[in-house]
C-alpha cells in the first residue's frame, strides 16, 4: 500500500512568492489499486507522481509505501514517462535489464528476466533489436518491461501513452490491464484522457490547479470487467460509461473555469 498523507509542495515562482503545486493531498493506493489522477494542466498530476518516485521532496505531508517513508528512488518504485528514455545503443533487452545490471544481476540473470518481461510484454521476438526498429507503442512497451524489471510494488505512470495514436493507444491501454492482472502491481497513473482513466482505474482521483487538489474521488470497476470479459468496445460504449464520462467532464470543466476565474482576479 502506498499512502500519501496530507502532502503539500510548494516551489519558487518566477516572481519569486511561492507557487503551491500540491496542497494537502492524501490518498492510498492499496496492494492491487490502479489509481488515475486526471485534472488539466498544472493541477500537480507530475509532482505528485515525482514526489511518490522520490524524485522530489514534499514541503509538508508524507507518503509511505508499505509502510516505509520515501524520501530518494528505490528499486520498490518503476517509473514510465511519456517519452521513453530508451538507450539508442543498446538492444531492447539491455534496456530492459538496466535496472537488473545497476543492482547487481549477473549477465545470465538479467538476459532471463529481459526475455521473461519482452514475452509478457509482447515483444519477445524483439530482444535483439535496437530502439530505433521500434514503433512508439512498442517503444512503451519496452519501458513498461524495463520498469517491471526490478520486480518493484508500485507502477508510476505519468502520460504513458499521451504520445500514441488513438489505436495503439488502446491496445497498450488493454496491454496494461494485462500486465497489472497478471503482475497484481500498485499502479498509479496520470492522464489528460477522461475514457482512459475510466477504463483503467479501480479508483479515479480528479484534481484542480492553483492550488493542486483533489476535488472528486471515484470507486470503478469497469478495468475488472475487461480483465474478465476482454470487450473494451462493450465497456466503452455501455451507458453507464458514457453517463460518468459526462459527470467527469463537467467536474474537470467547472474546475478549469473556477481557477481561470481566480486568476483573473488575482
Ligand atoms: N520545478 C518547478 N518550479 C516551479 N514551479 C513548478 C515546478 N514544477 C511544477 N511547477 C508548477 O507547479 C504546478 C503543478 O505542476 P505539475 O507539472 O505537477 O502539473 P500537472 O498537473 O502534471 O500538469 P501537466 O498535465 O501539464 O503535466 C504548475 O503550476 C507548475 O507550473
Amino acid at each position: 500500500m502506498l499512502s500519501v498523507k496530507q502532502a503539500s509542495v510548494y516551489f519558487a515562482g518566477r516572481d519569486g512568492r511561492p507557487v503551491q503545486a500540491l496542497d494537502r493531498v492524501s490518498l492510498d493506493i492499496p496492494d492491487r489499486g490502479f489509481v488515475v489522477a486526471l485534472g488539466t494542466s498544472g493541477c500537480g498530476k507530475s509532482t505528485l507522481l515525482n514526489a511518490m518516485a522520490g524524485f522530489l521532496p514534499l514541503s509538508e505531508g508524507s507518503i509511505t509505501l508499505n509502510g516505509r517513508p520515501i524520501e530518494k528512488p528505490g528499486a520498490d518504485r518503476g517509473v514510465v514517462f511519456q517519452k521513453d528514455s530508451l538507450l539508442p545503443w543498446k538492444t531492447v533487452a539491455e534496456n530492459v535489464a538496466l535496472g537488473l545490471k545497476f543492482a547487481g544481476a549477473s549477465r545470465a540473470e538479467q538476459r532471463d528476466r529481459a526475455l521473461e518481461l519482452l514475452q509478457l510484454v509482447g515483444l519477445q521476438d524483439f530482444a535483439n533489436a535496437a530502439p530505433y526498429e521500434l514503433s512508439g507503442g512498442m517503444r512503451q512497451r519496452v519501458g513498461l518491461a524495463r520498469a517491471l524489471a526490478p520486480d518493484p510494488d508500485i507502477l508510476l505512470m505519468d502520460e504513458p501513452f499521451g504520445a500514441l495514436d488513438s489505436m495503439t493507444r488502446e491496445q497498450m491501454q488493454e496491454l496494461l490491464v494485462s500486465v497489472w492482472h497478471r503482475t497484481g502491481k500498485q499502479v498509479f497513473f496520470i492522464t489528460h484522457s477522461i475514457e482512459e482513466a475510466l477504463f483503467l482505474g479501480t479508483q479515479l482521483i480528479v484534481m484542480s490547479p492553483r492550488p493542486g487538489r483533489i476535488v472528486a474521488r471515484f470507486d470503478l470497476d469497469f478495468v475488472n470487467t475487461f480483465a474478465r470479459d476482454g470487450d473494451a468496445r462493450a465497456i466503452k460504449t455501455a451507458p453507464q460509461f458514457a453517463h460518468l464520462r459526462e459527470e467527469i467532464r463537467a467536474i474537470v470543466h467547472n474546475n478549469e473555469h473556477h481557477s481561470e476565474h481566480q486568476e483573473a482576479t488575482a
